[in-house]
């Protein structure tokens, strides 16, 4: 599967423009990270994917064919956990992925219900009332409904959203497996999230993309950048970001990108975290 985003833009009805003339090529397997603050996108570019919004310019592309004449073959193919998605309280897990099963008009539904709620680590919660569930449970049965089916296309908003650090790593290894024949999009405010499973990473800060690449490019890109300091050895240079503060005996470490690191700033290696704060940081200043 192939999708091509081309010159994308979405203005709400308030006016707020969300993204601007936004282009991007996905292609099937692969993971890709989307990335970015509060507010810079990610959901509605989601949105615009599974065409629950339409851009206002701008055109998506799917195998070659507007996501529009292709809408409804999509959707069958499609598994999509967005950001707030409303379950049925009153059901319990194993009726309420039924009745999504059936949605999707799946022909086994209860082997595919069983496996996904295998997958999400929920045999226990089956036969409990969505509504008795921790906010964890209930974010995995949204993972769970949007892995049914085995579809070819997921898009997943912020799925690691309320999981603990067990879950998290669970589910990471497990977005990782599932993209090994398949394309895997998922919105994180979480570097750890995509630090080691995503081949590629999507930047995206005021509805623009900031980078496009691999992990491994975008630190590069921070390298020279990134350093370290006693907080009483600190000038006041203008254009240093902090991005760590740690107490210890000896007094405060500091950590900071900036495009020139003053003299007293110790370089060192960036860390995933470092090279996507420097780029944003950058952003900020422009
Ligand atoms: N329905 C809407 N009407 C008007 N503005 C909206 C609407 N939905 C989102 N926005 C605005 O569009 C911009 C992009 O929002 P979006 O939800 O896509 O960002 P995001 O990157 O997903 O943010 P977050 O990480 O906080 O979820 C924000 O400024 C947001 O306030």
């Amino acid at each position: 599967m192939e999708i091509n985003i081309q010159n994308v833009s979405m203005t709400y009805p308030s006016g707020k423009q969300a993204l601007q003339n936004l282009s991007l090529e996905l292609r099937s397997p692969s993971l890709i990270g989307l990335l970015g603050p509060n507010g810079a996108g990610k959901s509605t570019l989601m949105k615009l994917l599974v065409a629950a919004l339409l851009p206002t310019s701008g055109s998506i592309l799917v195998d070659g064919q507007p996501l529009l004449k292709t809408e409804r073959q999509l959707k069958a193919q499609l598994g999509y956990l967005p950001q707030d998605f409303g379950l049925f309280n009153e059901l319990t897990v194993a009726q309420f992925l039924d009745y999504m099963a059936a949605l999707k008009g799946l022909r086994d539904s209860g082997t595919a219900v069983r496996e996904v709620i295998r997958t999400v680590n929920l045999e226990g919660q089956a036969r409990a009332r969505i509504r008795s569930l921790s906010g964890g449970q209930r974010q995995r049965v949204g993972i769970a409904q949007a892995l049914l089916g085995a579809p070819p296309l997921l898009i997943l908003d912020e799925p690691t959203v309320g999981l603990d650090p067990e879950e998290r790593i669970h589910f990471r290894n497990l977005f990782s497996r599932t993209a090994q024949d398949r394309l895997v999009l998922l919105s994180t405010h979480i570097i750890e999230d995509v630090q080691s499973v995503c081949d590629r990473l999507v930047v995206i800060d005021h509805g623009q993309i900031l980078f496009t690449g691999t992990p491994e490019q975008l630190i590069q890109a921070a390298e020279g950048h990134v350093g370290v300091f006693w907080e009483r050895e600190a000038g006041q240079e203008q254009g240093l970001h902090i991005t760590a503060r740690v107490n210890t005996s000896q007094g405060v470490r500091c950590r900071a990108v900036a495009d020139a690191l003053p003299a007293y700033v110790q370089r060192s290696e960036p860390s995933l975290e470092d090279a996507y704060l420097y780029l944003i940081s950058r952003e900020a200043v422009q």
